[in-house]
Formats: C-alpha cells, structure tokens, sequence
C-alpha cells in the first residue's frame, strides 16, 4: 500500500503530485462550495451559519446556542482528568515561555541630524482563533493560537470550532485548554461557515481583524478567499511529515513518525527519504503492521495510500534536495548526524533532530508553533508566532533644518513623478510660516 520509488525523476513527480494535492483539480469543486458558503455567510449571518452547520456537522442549532456558556466551560473542568488538566498546564507553560522570549518592541531612534525615526508594535483589535474538531479534537492547538495573541496582548480573543456530535459536544479537554490559555469567548461553528463569520461578522459573532490556525481543506481555501478583509496567519491546511532517514533509524519509529501524520485526515502526508533500501523495505512493512489495530484506520490507510511514499535516493544530499522542493511542514531528520545535514535544508516548517525527537514533541509542548505552513507554503512562510497578532506602525520626525536638507532630492523624485502637489508640500515648507492668502 505505500509505494517505494527508486526512480528519481518519478520521485519528483510524485511529490510535485502531493505536494499540490490542496490545489488540483479534485480540489476546485471544493472551492465553489466554498465561494458559496462565504456569500451565503455574508448576506445572511447566524441563518446561514445554521444552515451550513446543519448540512455539515449534522447539528441542528439556533443562533443562542452558538455561544458556549459559562456553565459549559465551567463543567468542562469536572470532565478532564488531573493527567490531562497537568498536561494542559504544562503545555501553556512552555509554549507561553518560547513564545515570550522574542516579542518584538517598539524602537525609536534619534539620529544626529534631528531626524527621528522608529517603529511601534500594536496589537490587533480581534483575533479569531480556529481550532479544528471534524475528525479529530486539538487541545493543543487552543493553546498554540490563543497564547501567542495573550502575549501579543490581544484586547478580544475570539475562538471558533465545530459543535461536535449531539451527544459529546465539544471536546472538554478544548473547552479546558481554552480557559487555561485565557479565552472565554467561544462559538460552536466549524467549516468554511466558521472563517466567513469571522470576516464579515453576524449578527453573533463578531467581525475580526485577523484570522489564525489550522483546518481541513474547506477551512484552508475558505482563509485563502477571505485573505485581504482581514488578515490571516498562513494556509495551515492538511498536515504533512517528509522523514530523512539513513540506516541508523529505527523502522518501527519511522512508521509511527509516519503514521502520527496521516492519522490526522485522508489529505495528510507522509513522506521517507532514504539511502538505505533494507530501511526502506522495513518502514514499509512496519507502517503495515501498525495499522493492523489503529483505531483510524480506515482514514489512516486512505492518507498513506494516496499521500505516503517512501524513495530510495543515492545519498543523503539528494534527500535533502528534494526535501527542499518539497518544503514540508514538518521535516525529521532521523540520521547520525542531524546537524551536519541541517546545513543543506533550506525550507521547512519545522525541523525535528534526531531519533529521540518524535515530531509530537513539537505538537503538543516543546514550545514552538505547531499552526505550520503546508503544501509548499514553507517556501515563503513560517509558523504562527506572536509577531502574527501584531502590526507595526512606522514613527517618522523631521525638524525644519533637516526637511531643508532634503527638500530638494524630494521635489526631484515627486516631479519625476509627475505628483505636483507632493512636491509642493515640501517648496512650501521651505518658504517659512505660510498665511492664509
Ligand atoms: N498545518 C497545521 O498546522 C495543522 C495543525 C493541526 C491540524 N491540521 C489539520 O487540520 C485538519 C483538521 O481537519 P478536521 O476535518 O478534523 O477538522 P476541521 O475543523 O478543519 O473541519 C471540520 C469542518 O469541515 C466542514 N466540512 C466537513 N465536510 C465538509 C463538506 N463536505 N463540505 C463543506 N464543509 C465540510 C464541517 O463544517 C466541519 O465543521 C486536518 O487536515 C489536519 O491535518 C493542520
Ligand atoms: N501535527 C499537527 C500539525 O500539522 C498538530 C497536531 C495537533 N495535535 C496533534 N498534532
């Protein structure tokens, strides 16, 4: 079931192939329901929220049950073991302590020649958190989004994620997660519906300046549509894991490293670069007898078949090649020296080395982002970090004396331009205090 390719220019194919599996032809009907549901959205609010949830998430609501009460975040508490709730903890801990350490300040600067210029951070109004729930429930990524925007000092962090089946709800361990990361402002809606609330607002939700994290397809291409009304963080959509492995990995960890990721959604992907074919043969057939008893399996194995591939390279320098065109979200380097090779990668969402480094680490509490850039985005994109939740404003001051000493370069460059009146506001200047004629 998951192919081994030797060839290397069907290598290349193939991970052109996965790598654009979010952007092929399978994916533009997608895309026209999706245009449909963010119309729908905008032109009716909560009606067609309600609508799209019920033809979606099986969910028949009002517009009042879109808001999670105070009563449900409070019993969420009674329904998370003191495992989970330390484990939750731990995880805002750390993830608020790697976060903290690179906040970017406002900076003035007065140069000699009373010129002042600099830079001044501010947070966004509102921010829109979406955290996933169709196939899986994601504790962690409440915390990977919601605590970057509380050190970014976020005034209203709004949170979004879909209502779960009639008889579980929303997860508590998501509802718990939010609470310890600091967001109290949640509504029940998932999907595409979800990011057009938080665009254009209804009559319940409100309206944000930028929306953040991870989804599905239809989640995926619904922030790319709505990308210029607000702001988004990165297209996050299904996972990807591409290992670099030589024959000093373990085959039973790769398999599982492999798994991890396509256990996620029938779109994830996961990918082995190897030089050593007996490894190769090994992952395969490790990969087989792990999913024997997974409980997803039926979703696992539709991933691993249509997104797993293991090639067999000549050496670890093509591995990373290709790795390179392929720009993963998350990269494992699984060799003897994961350093050495590091050198040679260029694009990657994450990079994990070492055979004691699992990818989960970086899931769940390591620190780092786990909202990564996917289908090749890695090439221009990086991880959510605080920077995200923030903008930054440009500070500039010149006193006379030093407009005088440019006030000719820039009458210059305006009336190469044609822009008169640019060019005035400077000659006018230099004529002293003008009266009103
Ligand atoms: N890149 C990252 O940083 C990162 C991190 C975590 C998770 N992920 C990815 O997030 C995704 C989570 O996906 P999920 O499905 O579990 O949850 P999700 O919340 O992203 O999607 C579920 C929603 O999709 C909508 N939907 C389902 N079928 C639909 C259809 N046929 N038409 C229109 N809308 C439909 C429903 O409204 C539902 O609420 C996975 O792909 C996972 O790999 C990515
Ligand atoms: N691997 C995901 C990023 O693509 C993040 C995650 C959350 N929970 C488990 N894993």
């Amino acid at each position: 079931m998951l192919r081994i390719i030797t060839q290397r220019t069907e290598a290349r194919s193939e991970l052109r192939r996965i790598c654009d599996r979010t952007h092929d032809d399978q994916v533009t009907h997608k895309e026209s329901t999706v245009r449909e549901v963010l119309q729908a959205v905008k032109r009716q609010g909560d009606r067609a929220l309600l609508h799209y949830t019920s033809e979606f998430d099986r969910r028949d609501l009002k517009s009042d049950d879109l808001r999670v009460s105070g009563s449900e975040l409070d019993a969420a508490y009674q329904q998370v073991p003191k495992e989970l709730l330390d484990a939750i903890q731990l995880a805002c801990r750390q993830v608020e302590a790697f976060h903290r350490q690179r906040v970017p300040k406002s900076w003035v600067h007065f140069g000699e020649n009373e010129v002042v210029l600099g830079k001044r951070y501010t947070p966004v109004d509102r921010a829109g958190i979406y955290v996933p729930g169709g196939q899986a429930s994601y504790p962690s990524t409440v915390i990977m989004n919601a605590i970057p925007a509380k050190v970014a000092k976020v005034p209203r962090i709004i949170m979004v994620t879909p209502p779960g089946s009639a008889e579980n709800g929303i997860s508590p361990a998501v509802l718990v997660a939010a609470q310890e990361a600091g967001v109290e402002e949640i509504y029940r809606v998932g999907g595409a519906q979800a990011i057009a609330a938080l665009a254009y607002g209804t009559e319940t939700i409100p309206k944000v300046d930028i929306i953040t994290g991870p989804g599905n397809i239809y989640v995926t291409l619904a922030k790319k549509l709505v990308y210029g009304t607000v702001g988004i963080d990165s297209l996050a959509g299904p996972s990807e894991v591409l290992i670099i492995a030589d024959k000093s990995a373990n085959p039973v960890y790769v398999a599982a490293d492999m798994l991890a990721q396509a256990e996620h959604d029938q779109m994830a992907a996961s990918i082995l670069l190897t030089d050593d074919s007996v490894l190769a043969r090994k992952v395969v057939d490790e990969v087989e007898r792990q999913l024997v008893d997974h409980p997803r399996r039926l979703l696992t194995e539709k991933a691993i078949a249509h997104y797993g591939l293991v090639v067999v390279v000549e050496s670890l320098e093509v591995a990373a090649e290709l790795s390179n065109e392929f720009a993963p979200e998350h990269l494992e380097l699984e060799v003897v020296d994961p350093w050495g090779l590091l050198d040679k990668i260029r694009h990657a969402g994450a990079i994990f080395l070492g055979s004691s480094t699992p990818e989960a680490v970086g899931d769940y509490l390591a620190g780092p982002n786990h909202t990564l850039p996917t289908s090749g985005a890695a090439r221009y994109a990086s991880a959510l970090t605080v920077e995200t939740f923030l903008k930054h404003s440009s500070l500039v001051q010149y006193s006379q004396t030093a407009l005088e000493k440019v006030a000719g370069a820039i009458e210059a460059l305006a009336l190469a331009e044609g822009l008169h009146s640019h060019a005035e506001s400077v000659r006018l200047r230099m004529r002293g205090n003008q009266e009103l004629p």
